[in-house]
């Protein structure tokens, strides 16, 4: 472990120097590594694991779209891809990928599974965490342990593919072997993770719900929209909102605060702008902190999880999704998007 100064804060942080993938290997190397669950997660997971080597197999339903998309990405019945249940008996380490609703309902069929010994793995802590709603109790005697990636399954396969990785975080709720922290350390380097953050199941599940709903996901759309539509009641072209709410955020602005923080897109703007910003900013910190406060509040009582298993254990829920989807894609907003970004001068 590493110790890395956070902003004055010091934390342990496990590299790929000090754990290499060779390491890694050594320490899997009797293991059947089980993926379940060919979703978002499972694809990216389960390519990185076999690319580096890994002993892996991949459970999913027959007769689904992402079985036959499993066998498209070279996953072969019978050898190295099964109906979840013999995936589930054969692995001896069981990636739990399934939707956090889905697992729910294969639980009970997953649990026969679980022989001692064997390790449990999930990539969130929302199944263990809000246990009184998801039933989800492990027996005593495996390993529970877990490895989130910070971004899509499809960044993590991408970054991969590009040399490069995804930092992840990843804790251990329950070490039945002695074994937990050796493995899943190897696991988070072997599907890709540039470095590995600790944290335990609760606060992995509290900070990731509240991200995606907020600043990562719900808010910055909710930003977004706020901003465009009082570019367009004032008179302002789609266009001119688009560009200027969200065009130049992504392909100019954003990339400069990945490189080198906030304070160095600021100085790369004018400043007029710089004057501007750092007015504007605490006002809006101001507007939304309450909201942030409320969300929080509502992911650690369980109803954000509440509200999103009922909703994604409808049998029709990937279609209710896709026209939520749908909605905001034909809004004027992402409408304008969609014709500003084929004018990209690289499109
Ligand atoms: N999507 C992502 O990139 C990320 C996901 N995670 C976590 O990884 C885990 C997997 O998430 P995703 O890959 O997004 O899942 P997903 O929503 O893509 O679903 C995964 C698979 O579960 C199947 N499934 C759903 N309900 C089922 C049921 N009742 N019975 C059998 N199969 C069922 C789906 O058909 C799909 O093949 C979750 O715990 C999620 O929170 C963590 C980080 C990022
Ligand atoms: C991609 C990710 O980490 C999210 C947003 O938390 C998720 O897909 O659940
Ligand atoms: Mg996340
Ligand atoms: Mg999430």
């Amino acid at each position: 472990m590493a110790t890395i100064n956070f902003g004055g804060v010091l934390e342990e942080v496990v590299t790929r120097e000090e754990f290499p993938m060779e390491k890694a290997r050594e320490v899997l190397k009797n293991e059947v590594i089980a993926v379940i669950g060919y979703g978002v997660q499972g694809p990216g997971q389960a390519l990185n694991l076999k690319d580096n080597g890994f002993n892996v197999i991949v459970g999913q339903r027959k007769n689904s779209k992402t079985w036959d998309k499993a066998v498209a990405d070279g996953w072969v019945p019978g050898e190295t891809l099964f109906d979840i249940e013999e995936a589930a008996a054969k692995g001896t380490i069981i990636q739990f990928l399934l939707s956090d609703a889905g697992q729910i309902t294969l639980w009970p069929t997953l649990k026969q599974h679980l022989t001692p010994g064997k390790a449990l793995y999930f990539s969130h802590g929302f199944g263990i965490t809000y246990k009184e709603q998801t039933g989800i109790i492990p027996p005593a005697d495996v390993d529970v342990i877990l490895v989130a990636p910070k971004g899509s399954g499809t960044s993590l396969r991408r970054l991969f593919l590009a040399g490069q990785g995804l930092n992840s975080s990843f804790a251990i709720f329950q070490d039945a072997t002695g074994r937990a922290k050796e493995r899943v350390v190897a696991l988070g380097i072997g599907v890709g993770s540039g470095y590995l953050f600790e944290t335990d199941f609760k606060k992995e599940v509290f900070s990731d719900l509240t991200g995606e709903r907020g600043s990562l996901m719900g808010c910055i759309q909710g930003i977004f929209a706020a901003q465009y539509e009082t570019l367009r009641r004032n008179g302002h072209s789609p266009s001119e909102a688009f560009n200027e709410t969200v065009e130049e955020l992504t392909q100019s602005l954003m990339p400069l605060v990945a490189e080198n923080g906030m304070d160095w897109m600021y100085a790369n703007c004018s400043t007029t702008a710089q004057r501007g910003a750092l007015d504007w900013w605490k006002k809006f910190k101001d507007a939304t902190q309450p909201v942030f406060d409320e969300l929080y509040a509502s992911v650690a009582a369980g109803k954000e999880a509440a509200r999103s298993i009922a909703s994604n254990s409808t049998p029709d829920y990937r279609e209710k999704l896709n026209e939520e989807l749908k909605e905001l894609r034909e809004s004027e907003m992402w409408q304008a998007g969609a014709a500003v970004r084929k004018l990209r001068p690289n499109a």
